[in-house]
């Protein structure tokens, strides 16, 4: 039998990636990125449209489908693989990011008289606008003893499905009743591939309040946020929903033409960028933390039994591989905080002698902040740049830098920061092992394991624990891969499940990242003073961060308002 192989897309913040598979190792035969023409729209609507409040983060749905129309026959023609034996197609993708669409399946962006109606367009995971709507959420479902608080480590988030749609009822009543759903853009994109709508048990478990035994929650609890919500799931949030590993339908003639690909191969259930990924390391039993780190970080493990972790972005059954149940945490800004400070931050001799040496300027500031010994900066700050995801579950948090002089210089706040993101990891793994879901070891994913040495072993000695690093360089999507050739089957050519799957096409580097016993004695120490930070402005005690926004959102442009 010839070579099989299938195809996995990674559907980013910035970009979308597909990648060629070739299902008898794993090994990544050809990719190709598609940068999203509109990116992220954080100010403006496009073509000169209306200007964004702050905390939005917006997408352009055309975006998605370039990728596949671009992507894909460019992996096809870069291998020389034929179509006829590429067996089936999973995509991956941020979450939640969701969309309104018409009865047809349309986004409601796409219609004119919608297309300057913010809310019209795809809500990105970081659009953070809806927390008052996720407050109002948390309140309502303590006060009713809802069960899906448990579920999301007590508070659920501004980021998440629910927030986001009523944010869309609070702000633009006209627009939602027009749209006749809801849908994350995985299940989108997967729909204009098969041509029939599935929702997938991931975002719909992780991030709409979904659970495989109980469903939704009840009418009488939407009914309560408001009258006009009681019918919202069975309704706008209508629709089948089937688990990761199951096909959501065959590729249609139009979009296989679109794409280069024959008609009728499988097309997986949607899936999210890290829940897929945790597969494509090789991780498929409980005991291992994997951090998808890039952008942000999402934390996810597997254990035996469901329970209740202070702060997690949520646990599902199946949610990740099937007969586990998948925790998920996750911190919002990682990479994002390191992208600010080369932006913002750098004194102008680095950026030069960064330019001299023709090296690029994190790589520069990599090797004089590894130059430090922990401590020796006499620096601390708390990793909220992009809010607080887990354990606190507050985007109105803010980022702090303490300890600076006018000695203070850049490489050390660089390297203040790589540490501050480790001891919010530290912060999640304490939670899942005080709640009794047991982690002896870390597997890294994502971009930043492959660009900077000094993040992963700041990681491994503040953590105190070794971290193995995912052999693939496009994890996420060699997950949606490996998803596709178990939605493919057997008798495909496929996987029979994605444990088999796995075994096969699944691995860590060689190489490790292994705590040094000094280092971490000393991190243990400026850990104390970490929580203590933590908690003093992350639990209450002082919430200058909120009063210092809620300030700033009063005086926007210069004027204030009432
Ligand atoms: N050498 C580096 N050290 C630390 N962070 C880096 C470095 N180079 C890029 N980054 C950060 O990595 C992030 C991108 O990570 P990546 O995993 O490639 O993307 P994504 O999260 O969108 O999938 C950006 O936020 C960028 O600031
Ligand atoms: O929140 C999730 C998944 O639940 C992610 O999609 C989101 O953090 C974005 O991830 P990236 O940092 O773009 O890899």
């Amino acid at each position: 039998m010839s070579k099989r192989y299938t195809i996995g897309i990674d559907y980013g913040t910035e970009s979308g990636r597909a990648v060629l598979i070739d299902l008898a190792d794993g090994a990544e035969v050809a990719e190709h990125v598609t940068p999203y023409a509109h990116g992220v729209m954080a100010k403006q609507l496009p073509k000169g449209g209306v200007m964004l409040e702050p905390e939005w983060a917006l997408q352009h749905p055309r975006d998605y489908i370039d990728v596949l129309e671009q992507s894909v026959p460019k992996v096809l023609a870069e291998a020389g693989v034929h179509p006829s034996d590429v067996i089936g197609i999973g995509i991956d993708f941020t979450a939640c990011t969701m969309l309104p669409i018409d009865e047809d399946g349309e986004p409601l962006c796409f219609h004119t008289a919608f297309a300057n109606r913010p809310h019209a367009w795809v809500k990105l995971w970081k659009h953070h606008a809806a927390q008052d709507e996720a407050n109002e959420i948390n309140r309502i479902g303590a006060e009713r003893g809802e069960a899906f608080l448990q579920r999301y480590g007590g508070k659920y988030s501004s980021e998440w499905m629910i927030a986001k749609v009523w944010q869309i009822f609070n702000e633009d009543r006209q627009l939602f009743d027009e749209a006749d759903a809801f849908l994350e853009g995985t299940d989108w994109v997967t729909s204009q591939m098969t041509g029939t709508i599935v929702r997938n048990s991931c975002t719909a478990g992780y991030k709409a309040m979904w659970h495989k035994q109980d469903g939704y929650p009840e009418d009488v609890f939407f009914e309560a946020l408001h009258p006009d919500l009681k019918r919202l799931t069975a309704t706008k949030l209508r629709g089948d929903i089937r688990a990761p590993g199951e096909a959501a339908g065959n590729l249609t003639k139009e979009m296989a033409e679109r794409m280069g690909l024959l008609p009728g191969i499988a097309v997986a259930v949607g899936n999210v960028d890290a829940h897929v990924s945790v597969p494509a390391t090789g991780v498929v039993t409980p005991g291992k933390l994997v951090m998808a780190m890039g952008t942000s970080i999402c934390h996810l493990v597997l254990a035996e039994e469901e329970k209740e972790v202070e702060g997690m972005c949520g646990v599902v059954e199946d949610g990740i591989v099937p007969g586990y149940f998948g925790y998920e945490a996750g911190q919002s800004a990682v990479g994002d905080i390191f992208a600010w400070f080369m932006e913002h931050g750098v004194t102008s001799d680095l950026v030069e002698e960064a330019k001299q040496k023709n090296i690029p300027l994190h790589a520069l500031l990599e090797e004089k902040a590894a130059a430090y010994q922990p401590g020796e900066t006499g620096l601390l700050a708390l990793d909220w740049w992009n809010g607080n995801r887990s354990t606190l579950v507050d985007t109105n948090l803010s980022g702090i830098i303490l300890g600076m002089t006018l000695q203070t210089k850049s490489e050390e706040i660089y390297r203040t920061l790589l540490e501050a993101t480790a001891f919010g990891t530290k912060k999640i793994i304490e939670a899942f092992t005080k709640a009794g879901v047991e982690i002896n070891e870390l597997v890294a994913c994502g971009g930043l394991p492959q660009k900077n040495n000094l993040l992963m072993q700041i990681f491994a000695d503040i953590t105190n624990l070794e971290i193995k690093v995912a052999a693939s360089k496009q994890t996420p999507a060699l997950g949606a891969a490996m998803y596709a050739s178990v939605a493919a089957g057997e008798a495909a050519g496929g996987y029979a499940t994605i444990f088999a799957a796995a075994e096969k096409m699944a691995r860590v580097q060689e190489r490790s990242y292994k705590p040094n016993a000094e280092r971490a004695q000393v991190y243990k120490e400026i850990y104390k003073e970490y929580s203590k930070l933590h908690d003093y402005f992350g639990k209450g005690e002082n919430d200058v961060m909120k009063t210092l926004r809620s300030v700033r959102d009063k005086t926007k442009g210069g004027v204030v308002h009432a």
